[in-house]
């Protein structure tokens, strides 16, 4: 007769919390994004956060949102980061969990490289414009999409 524990994290819960702790990398002062890529059996392929590029410092670059030098000009979003991680070759048929719904710029990427399931969390940006033509999109080429439904299960790490 088995004795597991039953109390242990589930998929995705697992999943989603490796991106929101991915997430906890991010620089940006405010919007932290992780993201975390994994295969149809489970396996993490890649994982990342929004930042700047390699040699773009995060002490020399702005983080400001506004301006004529801003954030957006630099910042690598955290679904392109952890395609562009992943040394392994295909990622055709994985998912990717994210802790906010990707921009139409990373929807292009999330298409093209394969991946076949978006699982987020946040959707504050919802009403926006690029967040519109980014549903569109990935709805359009097939790829599912799925809310992160919360279960309220405290994880207390001790770092
Ligand atoms: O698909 C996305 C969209 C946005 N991000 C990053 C890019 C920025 O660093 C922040 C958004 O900053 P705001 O101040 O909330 O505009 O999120 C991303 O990684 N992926
Ligand atoms: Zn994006």
């Amino acid at each position: 007769m088995s004795t597991k524990r039953q109390d242990y994290i589930s998929w995705d819960e697992y999943f989603m919390g490796v991106a929101m702790l991915s997430g906890m990398r991010s620089k940006d002062p405010n919007t932290q994004v992780g993201a975390c890529i994994v295969s149809d059996k489970h396996k993490i392929l890649s994982m990342g956060y929004n930042g700047f590029p390699t040699g773009c410092s995060d002490d020399d670059f702005p983080w400001v949102r506004e301006g004529d030098d801003n954030k957006y000009f630099y910042s690598t979003h955290s679904e392109l980061n952890a395609i562009l991680n992943y040394r392994g070759g295909s990622l055709e048929g994985s998912t990717i969990y994210v802790t906010l719904f990707p921009c139409n710029e990373c929807a292009k990427a999330i298409i093209q490289c394969g991946i076949r399931e978006v699982v987020y969390d946040s959707d504050k940006y919802a009403s926006t414009p690029g967040v519109i033509a980014s549903k569109k999109m990935l709805r359009a080429a097939g790829v599912t999409l799925r809310h992160y439904e919360h279960t309220n299960r405290e994880v207390k790490l001790s770092l």
